[in-house]
């Protein structure tokens, strides 16, 4: 998982600071070090690096600090705190209405990930009952509107572009123009990617921009791309009022820290993270809970909404209370693997856990446990009762 090194380096260090029999300016120092040694290895920017560095030092103030204050707790806040800022610049992005036509604007560079990331987020609102449609204005690379066509077809989402037609702005004009006609809630314009930061790609997102007024532009970032990050963050969002950004790849093995820097320098929150090439391998991105996951701190929260997803709400009464009364059956076992091979891989379910270390996790694991689940899934439903338990028990040795 990207950032997972970072992640672990971080507890690392505040292991060793909380292992040290009396927590001095040395102690506090030593760990800090290896926090910021951590950030820039992992592509962090600098300047912000040696930013959250002085923050943390204000803050925790050895000094003032009265005998009695746990200054354990308080430094892990701190670094706690710190990293929430990095990734939360502060200013909430648009959030389109169900019901009220929105344009939101995809741009990034050539091959970041913007047109499946189109598609991920036209299906994520459609299945919450929203109207999305898809509109290609990528007039740019050959193939870009059949690979929307393609995606979109598959998740019954309306699309509108065109083979003839090589102005982008008319094309994103047009679409714009008939799907506010067909009273679609949430208009989402695909624009052209080039291998680098070039004038043309600027200009023409300018004008598609300027010709569709959208009410969101999102800045869509491979997760890779390292301490390229701030700078092209920043370009684009000269050009074009970038309100949000999605990071792509979440699930490769790329350091990631750029996409800290991203958010530095457009200002922006991530509001989404893409975690695969499927469209439903797209999560929602909160600031904390993704914190404390990455330093180990675990997010029991989101654990048990990932649960309340997957148990049907008439149902979830009767677990928990067959749970509490100890009767935990391997039949209710069956029934929750089941379910929870639909939520997507069994790693991400894991990094929830507090204590759990994405580090460990073997190259390959998240793909390869969720094919193995739906293997055995598929096998257990041509099964008897008593085969379906066997099979359970199997499943949960093999986990
Ligand atoms: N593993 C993984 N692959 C992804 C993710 N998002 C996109 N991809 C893959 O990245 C490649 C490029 O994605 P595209 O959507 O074509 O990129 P693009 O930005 O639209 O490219 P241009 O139209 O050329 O600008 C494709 O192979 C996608 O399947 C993700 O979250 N994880």
């Amino acid at each position: 998982m990207v950032l997972a090194q970072l992640g672990g380096s971080i507890s690392r260090a505040i292991q060793q600071m909380s292992n040290a029999t009396i927590i001095d300016e040395k102690v506090l120092n030593d760990c800090l070090n290896e926090i910021t040694r951590a950030l820039l290895q992992a592509d962090v920017q600098f300047k912000l690096v040696r930013d959250m560095q002085t923050n943390i030092k204000k803050i925790v103030n050895l000094d003032h600090l009265a005998a009695g204050h746990n200054k354990r707790k308080i430094i892990q806040q701190a670094i706690f705190n710190e990293l929430c800022k990095m990734l939360d610049p502060g200013n909430p992005p648009f959030t389109p209405k169900k019901g009220k036509p929105s344009v939101v604007m995809f741009v990034g560079l050539q091959g970041s990930g913007k047109t499946t990331t189109c598609t991920k987020y036209a299906y994520y609102h459609q299945k919450k009952g929203w109207k999305p449609a898809l509109v290609c204005a990528d007039t740019f690379r050959a193939g870009a509107f059949d690979q929307l066509k393609q995606n979109a077809t598959k998740a019954k989402i309306p699309f509108y572009g065109s083979y003839t037609e090589s102005d982008p702005v008319k094309i994103a004009v047009d679409g714009v123009d008939r799907f506010k006609k067909e009273n679609c809630d949430l208009i989402i314009v695909d624009t052209s990617g080039r291998h680098k930061q070039e004038a043309a790609l600027f200009e023409e997102m300018r004008q598609v921009s300027e010709a569709t007024k959208p009410d969101l532009v999102i800045f869509v970032m491979d997760s890779s791309i390292g301490q390229a990050a701030f700078d092209q963050a920043q370009a684009f969002k000269q050009n074009v009022a970038v309100g949000a950004v999605i990071v792509t790849k979440m699930d490769g093995h790329a350091k990631g820290g750029g996409a800290l820097s991203a958010v530095a320098a457009t200002k922006s929150p991530i509001i989404f993270i893409g975690t695969g090439e499927h469209m439903d391998e797209f999560d929602l991105f909160e600031v904390k809970p993704f914190v404390s996951r990455l330093l180990g701190m675990g997010d029991l929260s989101g654990f048990v909404d990932k649960i309340h997803e997957v148990v049907p709400t008439d149902q979830q009464h009767e677990l928990v209370q067959k749970l509490s009364e100890g009767n935990f059956t391997l039949r209710i076992m069956y029934e929750l693997f089941q379910n929870l091979s639909k939520v997507g891989p069994i790693g991400q379910l894991f990094s929830m856990l507090p204590g759990f270390s994405a580090e460990l996790m073997p190259e390959g694991f998240e793909k390869e446990s969720q094919q193995k689940n739906k293997r055995y899934m598929t096998m257990m439903d041509s099964m008897t009762n008593e085969g379906k338990l066997i099979a359970a028990y199997l499943l949960i040795r093999n986990l």
